[in-house]
């Protein structure tokens, strides 16, 4: 396994001073990407997605139960994963730089390891479909589907045996939804990264995802087979998601 959560729980104290009390982003979650494997967490908003993608990218502690990242917990020092976890976020006018040309962006990640560029920014952007000529313009020069392909270029750069996608398609046209998602499959592919996708869309989910988890108020209340999901899901809000659809 790659990823494997077991049994945890995040907990936030909110409310005001004297009035405060105890809520659970996440509340006993279990779940396992198998190396090379998509799993597609789906849920609707604050059903606890974004503090799940946080727990996998070893971003926050939970408060308890255990996390293991192919097979040991999370080093102290994020530097230590060396570039072995990516992540592809909802926004990428948040992660990208809007004062960096695309081809420093798409390095970082190299540099942050110190380790040199050379030829791998203009692959990179040949990979995601733009061509090397896109590492000389500015985010804001871009389509939404163009970014997209950005941050997907500089996810991979440093060949990361996992990637976490949170809403990584949810704000673009459904027509460049479907197109990043292909693009998505191919560099999966020929990468074989393992994958954590993570969307409130059932439909994006069930496309590239070869087990299905359904999240509901912090827990997770079915996981199931894309294939088996599709056919017969157990859980009756699965089955309404399904419907909704
Ligand atoms: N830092 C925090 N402090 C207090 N409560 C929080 C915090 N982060 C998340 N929560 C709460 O935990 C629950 C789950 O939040 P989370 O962001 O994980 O959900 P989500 O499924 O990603 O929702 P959305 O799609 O709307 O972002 C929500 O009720 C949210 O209000």
């Amino acid at each position: 396994m790659i990823l494997e959560l077991d049994d945890v729980t995040v907990s936030f104290t909110t409310g005001p001073p004297l009035r405060r009390r105890r809520l659970d982003a996440v509340r006993g979650v279990s779940l396992a990407v198998a190396e090379g494997e998509t799993l597609g967490v789906v849920g609707e908003s604050g059903s606890g997605k974004t503090t799940t993608s946080r727990v996998a990218l070893g971003l926050r502690r939970p408060t308890s139960g255990t996390v293991l990242f192919d097979g040991r917990p999370f080093p102290r020092r994020r530097r230590d994963l060396a570039g072995r976890i990516q992540a592809v976020l909802q926004h990428p006018h948040w992660s990208l730089n809007p004062r960096m040309r695309v081809g420093q962006s798409v390095a970082e990640p190299l540099a942050v390891l110190g380790r040199p560029a050379g030829s791998l920014v203009a692959e990179a952007l040949e990979q995601v479909g733009l061509g090397a000529g896109f590492a000389e313009r500015y985010p804001h020069e871009l389509s939404g589907g163009q970014r997209q392909r950005v941050s997907i270029a500089r996810a991979l750069i440093t060949r990361p045996s996992f990637v976490v996608l949170d809403e990584a398609v949810s704000a673009l046209d459904v027509s460049v939804q479907a197109q990043i998602l292909n693009l998505l499959k191919d560099l999966q592919a020929e990468f074989r990264f393992s994958a954590l996708f993570i969307s409130h869309d059932l439909g994006a989910v069930r496309y590239v995802a070869d087990r299905i988890a359904v999240m509901r108020d912090g827990e997770i209340v079915e996981t199931a087979a894309a294939a088996a999901f599709h056919t017969a899901p157990e859980h009756p809000y699965s089955r309404q998601l399904l419907e909704s659809l």
